[in-house]
């Protein structure tokens, strides 16, 4: 061996793992991107299994979205889920599960982005501005984080045409600007299309068939095609999806009585209380139910399940 070649490989070396460690070091303090970690696919799988009540569909579609996308080392463009369904079904709750698999810190995290179509765009009459503004920040954050998470509540609040300055960055190119959009997540959350899901859930119901039997087949062709030519969609003759650049469509199914129950009792053992099902009937009864004559749905879902508990 020849010294000066050792001392530098010596040399080479201990800077290597002196800077691996500093990074993880760095990394157990400040929050770090890590684009290259694998999604813990059973931690996912358990989450959805656990905490997300009568979504079957949801969780199966989800989980094996997530898990192709992010085991694809070379994705071809940047994944586009769109949830739809009835209020308080569980979209906003499967998008934070989904967040905190993708980055620890959840909606907290730097690289987790949620717009509110209501809260951040607004005036009909600034889309232009909302446009430009959308792209820079999207622009930014994939530059710092090329898995970021973009999630855009209330879909059917945005103005027409809005969503559509995101085009580019969801399409197939290897890059845009420098930039490659491949590996970020874009989900969209939106009620339009509950009235065609709760119809086809219903039908099944009534044909005595379980709710469990409802495959996606038989809800997204129906739900692309409803979203397209709804005006108040956010989707509303979109180049997204008429370009194909929507991955999944995801249902969100009406929940029913015993799903409300159990809403209830997760929130009970959130709060560190013993489940008690006296409280559990009582605000379950509480809630209202559709259709008139049936009332088998829960109107809001689970979603004033929290604040009625304070009431016992
Ligand atoms: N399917 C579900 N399983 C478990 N908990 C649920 C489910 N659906 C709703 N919840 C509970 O109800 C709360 C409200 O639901 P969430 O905000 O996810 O509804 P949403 O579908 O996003 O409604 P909206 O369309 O009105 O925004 C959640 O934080 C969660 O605690």
């Amino acid at each position: 061996f020849e010294p000066v070649s050792v001392g530098i490989a010596i040399g080479a070396v201990s800077a290597l793992t002196g800077y691996l460690s500093y990074s993880d070091l760095y990394c157990r303090f400040a929050e770090c991107c890590r684009e290259e970690r694998p999604l813990n696919a059973s931690a996912l799988k358990l989450d959805l299994e656990e905490k997300l009540f009568g979504q079957h569909l949801a969780t199966e579609v989800i989980l094996k979205a997530l898990t192709g996308f992010r085991n694809n080392k070379n994705p071809k463009k940047p994944l586009t889920l769109s949830l739809h369904g009835w209020a308080g079904t569980g979209k906003n709750f499967v998008s934070q599960i989904v967040a905190e698999n993708l980055h620890p810190k959840g909606l907290k995290s730097n690289f987790v982005h949620l717009f509110v179509s209501t809260l951040h765009f607004p005036h009909e009459q600034k889309t232009k501005l909302y446009q430009d503004q959308l792209q820079k920040w999207i622009r930014g954050n994939v530059s710092a984080c090329g898995s970021s998470v973009f999630i855009f509540d209330e879909m059917d609040k945005l103005h027409p045409g809005i969503i559509d300055a995101i085009k580019p960055f969801l399409d197939y190119y290897e890059q845009v600007d420098g930039i490659s959009y491949r590996k970020a997540i874009f989900i969209f959350l939106s009620n339009a299309g509950g009235d065609l899901i709760t119809k086809t859930t219903l039908d099944f119901w009534r044909a005595g068939r379980k709710r469990e039997e409802i495959q996606l087949k038989d809800l997204e062709p129906v739900l692309s095609v409803g979203v397209f030519n709804n005006k108040h969609s956010g989707l509303w003759h979109s180049g997204l999806i008429d370009r194909n650049l929507i991955d999944y469509f995801i249902p969100f199914l009406p929940l029913e009585y015993r799903h409300v129950k159990m809403c209830v009792r997760a929130e009970m053992r959130a709060r560190g209380a013993a489940v008690d099902e006296d409280t559990v009937t009582k605000v379950a009864d509480e809630m209202t139910f559709f259709p008139k004559d049936e009332k088998i749905y829960s109107d809001k879902g689970c979603k004033t399940v929290q604040s009625r508990l304070d009431f016992h």
